[in-house]
């Protein structure tokens, strides 16, 4: 599907979904230091051409202004001219878009997943057991036990990109990059802010628990 096949109201409703997440999350203090981006895609997916609408790099996620989201293809380019740049992490939303076909991503830095991706980063991931909320990644089964990949955060981003295809589990949807932030998608805006929020409930409870367990080991 080429970009000019999107109607002006998938766009649009795309741009709204973007605009609404942004201000919820940033009312959580989810965006601190123009940290984090979100994005959405528009129209119909195939492996190697899919279009979404992305954050703008460097701004402040707290404010609204007419320029605060752009067009990009699969390879992270923009659509249509623009003097605005997508965000810097670009290329690893499109790494999740083109191994998941997903229809939204969201990325934020949290005091919580920044420490627990930091505290399990040697192992490369973090482990989960017996949160009721591993039930919002549609994961039923009783005491079930998630892994989430945890990335090392280096600086060239294409250097991240590139290790997502590997990393990725396809039934766990987030992946962290160590002392940096987490990305979590979902088919629409709906299910990833859902996904995020389950995600920053297992790290917060993790942390808890493991400052717990170093106060007086549980039974
Ligand atoms: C100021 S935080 C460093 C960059 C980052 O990790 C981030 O999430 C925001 O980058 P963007 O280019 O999307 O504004
Ligand atoms: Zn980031």
């Amino acid at each position: 599907m080429n970009f000019s096949d999107i109607t002006l109201e998938q766009k649009q409703t795309a741009l709204q979904e973007l605009h609404q997440v942004k201000e919820l999350f940033a009312s959580r203090g989810w965006f601190p230091g123009t940290s984090g981006n979100l994005s959405v895609r528009v129209g119909d997916f195939q492996e190697d051409e899919f279009h979404f609408a992305v954050t703008a790099s460097g701004k402040d996620k707290s404010v609204h202004t007419p320029e605060d989201y752009l067009f990009v293809d699969q390879n992270g380019k923009p659509c249509e001219a623009t003097r605005l740049k997508p965000s810097a992490e670009t290329l690893i939303h499109c790494e999740i878009y083109r191994k998941t076909g997903c229809g939204a991503i969201f990325h934020v830095h949290t005091i919580d997943n920044n420490l627990i991706s930091e505290y399990y980063g040697k192992q490369g991931f973090v482990p989960a057991q017996g949160i009721e909320l591993i039930k919002a990644f549609n994961i039923w089964e009783e005491d079930a036990s998630i892994s989430i990949p945890v990335l090392p955060n280096y600086a060239e981003i294409p250097r991240i990109a590139e290790l997502v295809p590997g990393a990725l589990d396809v039934s766990v949807p987030g992946i962290l990059l160590r002392n940096h932030g987490i990305y979590a998608w979902g088919r629409n805006a709906f299910e990833a802010k859902r996904h995020l929020e389950a995600f920053e409930f297992i790290f917060e409870y993790t942390y808890k628990r493991l400052l717990l367990e170093a106060a007086r080991p549980l039974k």
